[in-house]
């Protein structure tokens, strides 16, 4: 309520504090006051007898100097206008606080706070939608608005361009949790993202893949160790195929192990498409893994007490990629699987003479490890009673667009999504602006579009509106959640 009231304040202040002095009571006595000094005219009943002659009807009736005539109209009018202008404003600013109120406080819990909030078991809440809408304003406030009402919250970030620390205006870094000042219950953030600084790999993702290759390589290697051992010259096995992998787009190492009859591992191989997963690592896999590193930490005894957790997520492609992510690894990490499987009387025939069987099985280990928990990522994304992704967007054609194909993607994945949070509208008030006024019309259409969109028409409306000032830091950000989140 106060909320509103500051952002009723924060529109109106210029009408406001003209209106201080353009009060009617002020007014009326500024006319009471001019007319003291009104010009003194000739009375038309004269004291003195008359001969009832009908008194002619005076061609100027004012005595005064011209000065004081023009003073007398001057500020008359300028009270008439005055106190109309006063009235005015007063009407004005009527319409200006309903306005307002309309869009930024609704009477009833449009955003169905009250059932988010309900309930000590845990629930993820993931926040995505086109890059720049206000994902992460609306996640770092849904967050605060979690702790303030009782709940352990952890607001993550996953986009790899992360904007936590920005938005809460406090130092988030560091890939570990932090403590956010400001609200009344335990809140903490983590900018997490699946590249790790410190290894010497450009990112977690890029790791992965290296080890697939590794596990992949092992597996051919092993082969062709294997069959290069029964002829005798291991070496000359090793050149020729290192040779066939340098040829022009990988027919070399097909035609190399057609010769040695492994042509149909060879094309196992290719339909995983590793080379290409290694020049362009598939964007979404930072983003899954991030999560996945989350609900692994989130698993241990010592952070069951969080019972909100609140992803601001990637802008929506590396979200739509994400989604389709776990089944591409797994069914990628089972084929590799599958492969070391069907040659594991070779490997072992290798590990007698190479001795490396442990490194091969750490990393087969480890993709069994990661497609694990892509299964769990996947998992999470599905599960209706604890999961809910909110799409956050803005009310212009090319990001309704978006959302609604957005919605799509995810009814397709069967990831549950009941809320659409239309951030940055204009409050109905900016008629005297034109801009703004062609832009308020703009946003109408975009809202009018949302609510005859198949996708987004049957998801609760949420309406936010476009507010005067950076939302940064907790006190800015309880004051959008409280508008947001009623
Ligand atoms: N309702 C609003 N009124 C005014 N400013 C807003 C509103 N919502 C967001 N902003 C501002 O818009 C900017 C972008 O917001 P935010 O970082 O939340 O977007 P984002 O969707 O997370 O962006 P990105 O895709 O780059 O991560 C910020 O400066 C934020 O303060």
């Amino acid at each position: 309520m106060e909320k509103t009231a500051a952002l009723n304040a924060s529109f109106t202040s210029y009408s406001l504090s003209f209106n201080k002095i353009l009060t009617p009571k002020n007014s009326m006595a500024a006319v009471s006051f001019l007319a003291s000094f009104s010009p003194r005219t000739h009375s038309l009943s004269s004291p003195f007898p008359s001969l009832s002659i009908k008194p002619k009807r005076p061609t100027n009736t004012f005595q005064g100097d011209s000065f004081t005539l023009f003073f007398y109209y001057f500020f008359s009018s300028l009270c008439l206008s005055w106190v109309s202008l006063s009235y005015w404003s007063w009407i004005y600013n009527l319409y200006i606080w309903v306005a307002v109120r309309s869009v930024a406080a609704p009477t009833e819990d449009v955003a169905g706070f009250d059932d988010m909030v309900s309930g000590k078991q845990r629930k993820y809440y993931m926040l995505g939608g086109k890059g720049g809408v206000g994902k992460t304003s609306c996640a770092a406030s849904l967050a605060v608005k979690f702790a303030n009402n009782g709940h352990h919250t952890l607001v993550v970030s996953t986009d790899p361009a992360h904007s936590l620390s920005d938005s809460f205006a406090q130092d988030l870094t560091g890939g570990m949790l932090v403590p956010v000042e400001g609200p009344d219950f335990p809140l903490f953030a983590l900018e997490v993202c699946g590249i790790n600084s410190k290894s010497k790999f450009p990112s977690f993702s890029l790791k992965i893949l290296f080890c697939l290759l590794h596990v992949t390589l092992e597996v051919v290697y092993s082969k062709v160790k294997f069959i290069a051992l029964t002829q005798i010259n291991p070496e000359k096995a090793r050149e020729e195929f290192r040779d066939a992998a340098k040829n022009n787009g990988g027919t070399g190492v097909k035609d190399f192990m057609d010769g040695m009859g492994l042509g149909m591992l060879a094309e196992q191989l290719g339909e995983l498409k590793l080379g290409e997963l290694l020049d362009t690592p598939p964007p979404g896999l930072d983003e899954a893994i991030a999560i996945s590193k989350v609900m692994q930490f989130l698993d241990s005894p010592q952070y069951s007490k969080f019972t909100r957790i609140v992803f601001d997520t990637a802008p929506t492609g590396h979200t739509l990629r994400l989604l389709s992510l776990p089944d591409f690894l797994d069914a990628s990490i089972g084929k590799i699987l599958k492969l070391r499987e069907k040659i594991a009387s070779a490997t072992s025939a290798i590990k007698s003479v190479f001795g490396q069987e442990e490194t091969r099985q750490n990393a087969a280990d480890k993709l069994e490890q990661l497609r694990e928990r892509m299964v769990k990522v996947r998992d999470l994304f599905h599960d209706t009673d604890s999961t809910e992704f909110v799409i956050v967007t803005i009310p212009t054609v090319m990001a309704v667009s978006e959302s609604s194909r957005l919605r799509a993607s995810l009814s397709k994945e069967n990831v549950p999504v009941r809320r659409l949070i239309v951030n940055q509208i204009l409050p109905p008030l900016a008629f005297d602006c034109k801009f703004c006024a062609v832009k308020r019309k703009d946003q109408m259409r975009a809202l009018d579009m949302i609510r005859n969109d198949p996708e987004l028409s049957s998801l609760k409306l949420i309406q936010s509106p476009l507010v005067d000032m950076e939302i940064r830091g907790v006190p800015a950000l309880k004051f959008m959640g409280d508008i947001v989140w009623k």
